[in-house]
């Protein structure tokens, strides 16, 4: 019903805004009845709570610690925690949405010492405290603070001294995992030393913080430039500065290696931070920044050699950014896979060149990339969504194994010990 002059109302305000303004006068007396509740601000009893409340109409509105929070009514309804809509016990919701009348309002509102209690037009009564309204809300939540990242240039990331994990105690205690973990977190790449130089050794490793994903590279992967794959990874070529898989809907989230063998020269592997590189592109060209986080780029991998044959596509813009707080997430960078663009008309296309050239200019600044020569007995792990790798090209016989890790499992093993993830 409700619903149905919102409708009504918003129409005689197209109306005012056409200027049919004496339609409106006539009806002005309707009007109030629009608006039968009465709509005062609630102050509460004890002024150390500091809080006050409004029912409006349309939404309920509710300042308190600092923050003013407006809350659709479907929404309080639809979070309800009472035994008959949530099941605490597996943290589920019990209540079928869809039942909940869209243009629902509660008959009563009122504030028990930390607690509002919504008494809804079926009796229902749903009670939220203040803390948690504050924690769960839109406005709340864009005020959290992101993810901790120490964004780096190679100079930041060697003052920093970051230590690499011995590996039995990376395997043994909960701490070297947790002090492993945050650093990954921080600096998006972390390694652990002291490993032996095993392809059964690394997956020990990986298993300890997660699944290890299987691709069509395989579970555990090894390789040396032989050409097995339709891909330059197996050559002794060197390679830009890429993220991997950029060709799967879901780029894989880390990225494992561990060099066993090395006898030649060349080969270090090249790191650079993409987190870093994007911010110096949103302070410098915000407008490029926010086109490479619009447009969506195709990534492919085509294989037909001998046994692997294999044509993944994967569909994604540059920069991945949350909507509700601008929080970067993913970069999905890689020169050598991206596909033919056709998904935006040519004007755009040539926008979108120019802001990769500022997007590619910031990631090849020499002073921003970290190289290191892989040993065997240090692994390194790289957060594929944030922190680009390449190579130099090498000489001689070269063994790198390493694997992919899900991402989700690496981050539940990381909030398990209590870090921000
Ligand atoms: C790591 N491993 C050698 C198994 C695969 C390499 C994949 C290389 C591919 N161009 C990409 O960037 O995804
Ligand atoms: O050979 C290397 O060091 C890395 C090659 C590469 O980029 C990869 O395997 O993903
Ligand atoms: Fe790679």
């Amino acid at each position: 019903m409700w619903c149905h002059r919102l409708s009504h109302l918003q129409s005689r305000l197209r109306d005012l805004l056409r200027g049919q303004v004496t339609h409106w006068a006539l009806q002005q007396s309707n009007f109030k009845s629009l608006f039968p509740l009465a709509i005062y601000w609630h102050h509460t009893a004890s002024k150390s709570l500091n809080c006050v409340w409004q029912q409006h109409e349309d939404h309920f509105e509710l300042q308190y610690a600092n923050n003013v929070m407006r809350f659709d009514y479907v929404w309080l309804r639809d979070h309800c925690r009472s035994a008959s809509c949530y099941n605490s016990k597996t943290h589920q919701r019990s209540l079928d949405t869809a039942s909940v009348d869209l243009c629902i309002q509660p008959k009563t509102i009122h504030l028990d010492e930390a607690t509002l209690f919504f008494t809804w037009p079926d009796g229902h009564v749903t009670r939220y405290d203040l803390d948690w309204l504050v924690k769960n809300s839109y406005e709340g939540q864009k005020q959290k603070v992101i993810q901790p990242r120490i964004l780096w240039n190679a100079e930041i990331y060697q003052q920093a001294q970051v230590p690499a994990i011995d590996f039995q105690t990376f395997l043994e205690t909960k701490e070297g995992l947790k002090n492993f973990l945050q650093n990954f977190l921080l600096y998006g790449i972390a390694f652990v030393e002291n490993v032996p130089p095993t392809q059964e050794h690394t997956e020990k490793l990986a298993k300890r913080i997660s699944l290890i994903r299987e691709t069509i590279y395989g579970r555990m992967w090894f390789f040396t430039s032989d050409f097995s794959r339709g891909d330059t990874a197996y050559t002794k070529l060197a390679l830009d500065r890429h993220t991997d898989t950029t060709y799967f809907q879901e780029p894989c989230g880390i990225q494992v290696f561990h060099c066993l063998k090395h006898e030649g020269t060349g080969g270090r592997t090249l790191l650079v931070d993409g987190f870093y590189a994007a911010e110096q592109v949103l302070q410098k060209a915000p407008e490029e920044f926010e086109l490479l986080s619009k447009v969506p780029l195709k990534h492919e991998y085509i294989e037909n050699v001998g046994e692997c044959q294999n044509h993944m596509i994967g569909v994604g813009p540059v920069l991945n950014i949350y909507p509700w707080n601008k929080e970067l997430y993913l970069i999905r960078y890689n020169n050598y896979d991206r596909a033919v663009i056709n998904t935006v008309p040519y004007d755009v296309v040539h926008r979108w060149y120019t802001a990769h050239r500022t997007l590619t200019r910031e990631l090849r600044r020499p002073e921003n990339e970290f190289w290191v020569k892989l040993k065997p007995g240090k692994v390194l792990f790289i957060d594929n969504w944030r922190v680009l790798h390449g190579r130099e090209s090498f000489t001689g016989y070269r063994q790198l194994c390493g694997c992919y890790l899900t991402r989700d499992d690496v981050l539940n093993t990381a909030r398990l010990l209590g870090l921000q993830a």
